[in-house]
């Protein structure tokens, strides 16, 4: 992981009982990522947080991770600090909000994080596709719950047999945000790589105490199945490697209004500048822009990376779209400007 590569956190919200601790799970066990999970107790009774509780203090070893525990959202900022500590090496931090956290609130608390190592990458729900009406009957605001997701993760959609129902909850979804993803995770089973990078070190020293029981989730044969089934819960990604530097301009506006088959973008660029070549990490998940300045010697020949992930990527439309950043090495460099329309999403 470079240096100035910040860890990206996860926000997974959802109703009592929608599913959002089979989803942590699942990401647990199947990213292949090392994952810090900060659990937002606020008091409730949770299964998984009490197996930690008191943990505030120092991050617990998990499989694929380590937790922390908080019981007031401004002990957010104290866990970050102890799950960005370089000893930890994670990948991700995922924040699983009790069932009365709501998303806006938590994405306030993460986007107004002072902690400088970690960026934000994204807000997921977990709705319960199967008990929409009880839950509404208790209080609870769908369209105000989607708004600020970037993905809504469907669960229990096993349990619902009347398609008419699952339709027009997509097409409610949809009417309050156009622009969130909808992917059907039954039992949790969806693809973490559309989130999380699987981490290149995949020796996990941690483990001592496993928050995934795997007698509590999905068998092969029915993961396989439902794969089978939901064919399009598969994460793809459109790589384009090039020989010298990048439109800061064009790269900047996809980042902010990417495709809506794109969930992530992560790209490594060079810009020309009047003082010579510059390096930057551009991540952009569901629009939400960050970038960092990288080291880079002088000399080096320029050169820039870029990956789209996400879901049904028209595969040729996003290479031309990416290839048409990429610049000749001879390019003129970038004017202060233009420069700063990438460098403002620097936080
Ligand atoms: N049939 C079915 N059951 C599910 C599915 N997803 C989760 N469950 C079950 O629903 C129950 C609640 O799931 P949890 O993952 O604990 O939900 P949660 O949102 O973390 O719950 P709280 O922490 O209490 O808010 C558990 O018994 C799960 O096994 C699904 O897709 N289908």
């Amino acid at each position: 992981m470079p240096s100035s590569a910040r860890i990206p956190v996860l926000i997974l919200t959802g109703y009592l009982g929608a599913g959002k601790t089979t989803v942590l799970n699942r990401f647990l066990a199947a990213s292949g990522a090392r994952i810090g999970v900060i659990i937002n107790d606020f008091g409730d009774v949770n299964v998984d947080a009490a197996l930690v509780a008191g943990q505030v203090d120092e991050p617990v070893s998990v499989a694929g991770g380590c937790l922390c525990c908080i019981s007031d959202p401004e002990q957010l900022d104290d866990a970050f600090k102890k799950l960005t500590r370089p000893d930890l090496r994670l990948d991700a931090i995922v924040i699983e909000g009790s069932g009365v956290a709501e998303p806006p609130a938590l994405l306030r608390l993460v986007m107004d994080s002072r902690v400088p190592k970690i960026r934000f990458g994204g807000l997921i729900e977990v709705v319960d596709a199967a008990h929409i009406p009880q839950a509404e009957a208790a209080g609870w605001d769908l369209e105000q719950h989607v708004r600020a997701a970037a993905v809504v993760l469907l669960t229990k959609t096993d349990l619902v047999t009347d398609p008419g129902a699952r339709n027009s909850l997509e097409a409610r979804i949809q009417r309050a945000n156009p622009h969130a993803m909808i992917i059907e995770a039954p039992h949790g089973n969806f693809d973490p790589a559309l989130f999380v990078d699987a981490s290149d070190d995949d020796e996990l020293e941690f483990g001592q105490l496993a928050l995934w029981n795997p007698g509590e989730t999905l068998g092969e044969s029915q993961a396989d199945h439902d794969h089978a089934r939901h064919h399009h819960v598969h994460h793809q990604s459109v790589t384009v490697e090039h020989e010298g530097p990048v439109d800061p301009v064009a790269l900047s506006e996809f980042a902010l209004d990417p495709p809506e088959t794109v969930y992530r973008v992560k790209a490594i660029v060079d810009v020309v500048t009047a003082s010579g070549a510059r390096r930057f990490a551009v991540h952009s998940v569901a629009g939400y822009v960050t970038v960092d300045a990288m080291a880079r010697a002088q000399e080096e020949p320029a050169a820039s990376s870029l990956v789209a992930i996400g879901l049904e990527l028209d595969h040729a439309d996003l290479q031309a779209r990416l290839e048409a950043f990429c610049l000749p090495s001879t390019t003129p460099p970038a004017s202060a400007s233009q420069l700063r329309r990438l460098t403002r999403f620097r936080t």
